[in-house]
């Protein structure tokens, strides 16, 4: 009764003062055809409900139900009927708990009322009843695609990514702190192993400390990553060793990795992974297909409002995502305003997109679903082992950076064993990305800034690198190889203690070890390069 009525529905109203998830509306949008149903929905604004709410003790509700227009309290109910032109009658649904959030997600498609106003409510009836198909049209089509895009796999996948944050964030909080990196044995199995990885973060890992004496806050030239300048004769020499892989890994975009790195033989990583570059070669991209985007401009906005606000601070726009920097600004006021900043983007314009909000002590962060270090890790590796023909195993993993907790999964991408409490939800979280079967996992496409090195294009498949597996013979496939051509081997043999996890300036961490600031990892990559030469 209720699909066939949503079906031969021409306008829907909406006039929800509060939402639950007010499936009626998408229902709605997903039932129309050919007709093309206008929907209209209640105004949606926290702040305009939230004064209005202060400001009223009482209200009057649009129907012609005499029951449902009964002296009212001050809960927020809604009202929900449809206008049926084939029976010529206005059918009452249900009165339900709701708030207006569903114009968050398909205001643009809808007319949009102040459920209060009656004249404007029946202003947008006669609108809706007399439009052009053509606009019709135009709205259908704009709320149809985002109904069928918003879907309930993709709301699980969000919903699931932010439950793991919670208990992985939970779980570093009770971890012990984990000891200074042993230097000289790091040097030593450095010394000994024969193909090794390197996976450098770039932001307070081979930066200067940003509190380095003479440094003026108030100039925005401050604000660009710069590399710390001792390290530059340590990084030429480790990467001229043929037999050494170094990776930047890190969440700045692409054009700050190649001012900073463009000079080295080495493998770059911008935007968390996403972005892949051999200093030689062309940038190529490792993004899952079909990230969705869409919400990039609204948070756009909502930065552009905080920006303006708060004085030194100052937002990054990438790719795959947006992160309002505020370390530079006054730090109490920063943090003021941060958490204003966190409560638009919980209950405005994203709060049904596909997003990861990441707070860090300085910074909110808005970043598609699925971007992080770890996810991209598996990708990147198998980029390099499939770029560089390797046919011997990596034996030698250091990886050090200052990664948000978000990031963390790329420490433990290389754990041999995982204990089964504390880091079990990690590798969980991990493999998700991995299990997906071969089939659909993403490959390397072409680059989306610029065009991808030949050898890069039209590659399938890249070696499976899931952990669970990865004492085992891995299977390293190619698409541009023919079939017959495949080869096993054991992608990393790292024999449990050739892995160096190494977390810069931070005690909660699921690295193995800790190094104090940027300056400890240039004193000890110089360390490194002096005993390889
Ligand atoms: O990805 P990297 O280049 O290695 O950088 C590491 C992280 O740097 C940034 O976060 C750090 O600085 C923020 C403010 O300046 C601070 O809020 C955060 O706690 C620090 O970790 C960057 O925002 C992250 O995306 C990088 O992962």
């Amino acid at each position: 009764m209720h699909a066939l009525a949503l079906v031969r529905t021409y306008v829907a109203l909406v006039t929800s003062l509060r939402d639950g998830m007010n499936l009626v509306s998408y229902e709605f949008v997903a039932c129309q055809d050919s007709k093309k149903g206008v929907l209209i929905l209640s105004e949606d604004s926290v702040v305009k409900l939230y004064d209005f709410y202060l400001s009223n003790t009482c209200r009057v509700i649009l129907s012609t139900d005499d029951q449902i227009q009964a002296p009212c309290t001050p809960n927020l109910d809604a009202v929900f009927f449809c206008i049926d032109l084939e029976s010529k009658s206005i059918i009452y649904y249900k009165l339900s708990i709701a708030f207006a959030g569903a114009a968050q997600s398909l205001g643009a498609g809808a007319i949009l009322v102040n459920p209060w106003n009656i004249t404007e409510v029946a202003d947008s009836i006669l609108q809706a009843l007399t439009m052009t198909p053509e606009d019709r049209e135009k709205r259908h089509r704009h709320n149809f695609v985002h109904v069928t895009t918003h879907t309930a796999q993709e709301w699980a996948e969000t919903f699931v990514s932010e439950l793991d944050d919670t208990v992985i964030e939970a779980k570093l909080r009770t971890k012990q702190v984990p000891p200074p990196l042993p230097e000289e044995d790091a040097i030593s199995r450095y010394l000994q192993s024969t193909n090794r990885l390197l996976i450098l973060g770039f932001n307070a890992t081979l930066t200067e400390p940003v509190d380095t004496p003479g440094r003026r806050a108030d100039q925005i030239k401050e604000m660009e990553l710069k590399l710390h300048p001792e390290l530059k004769e340590a990084l030429t020499a480790l990467c001229s060793d043929r037999k050494t892989t170094i990776v930047v890994l890190s969440g700045s975009d692409q054009k700050t990795l190649d001012d900073n790195f463009g000079e080295y033989d080495m493998w770059l990583a911008a935007e968390h992974g996403m972005f892949l570059r051999l200093t030689k070669g062309e940038w190529m991209t490792t993004m899952p297909e079909h990230l969705n985007m869409e919400w990039i401009d609204s948070v756009k906005h909502v930065f552009e409002y905080f920006t303006e606000r708060t004085p030194r601070s100052h937002f990054e726009l990438c790719e795959t995502s947006l992160v309002w920097n505020y370390k530079y600004a006054d730090v109490e006021f920063g943090r003021l305003q941060a958490r204003d900043m966190l409560q638009h983007l919980w209950t405005g314009p994203i709060s049904n997109a596909s997003v990861d909000v990441v707070q860090g002590s300085r910074s909110v962060e808005v970043r598609a679903v699925g971007v992080t270090k770890g996810a991209a890790i598996d990708r990147i590796l198998g980029e390099i082992v499939h770029s560089k023909s390797m046919t011997t195993p990596i034996d030698y993993v250091l990886c050090v950076g200052h990664f948000l907790g978000k990031d963390e999964d790329v420490y433990t991408f290389f754990e041999p064993e995982l204990p089964s409490d504390g880091l079990a939800v990690a590798r969980s979280k991990q493999n998700d990305g991995l299990k997906i079967p071969s089939d659909r996992r993403p490959s390397m496409k072409l680059p989306v800034i610029r065009s991808a090195p030949k050898s890069s294009q039209g590659k399938g498949q890249r070696p499976s690198l899931n952990p669970e597996k990865r004492t085992a013979n891995h299977s390293c496939e190619s698409g541009r190889r023919a079939s017959a051509e495949k080869i096993s081997w054991n992608v990393l043999d790292l024999k449990g203690d050739n892995y160096f996890s190494c977390a810069v300036g931070r005690t909660r961490t699921n690295a193995r070890y800790l190094l104090g600031s940027s300056d400890d990892v240039v004193s000890f990559l110089m360390k490194l390069a002096n005993a390889s030469t």
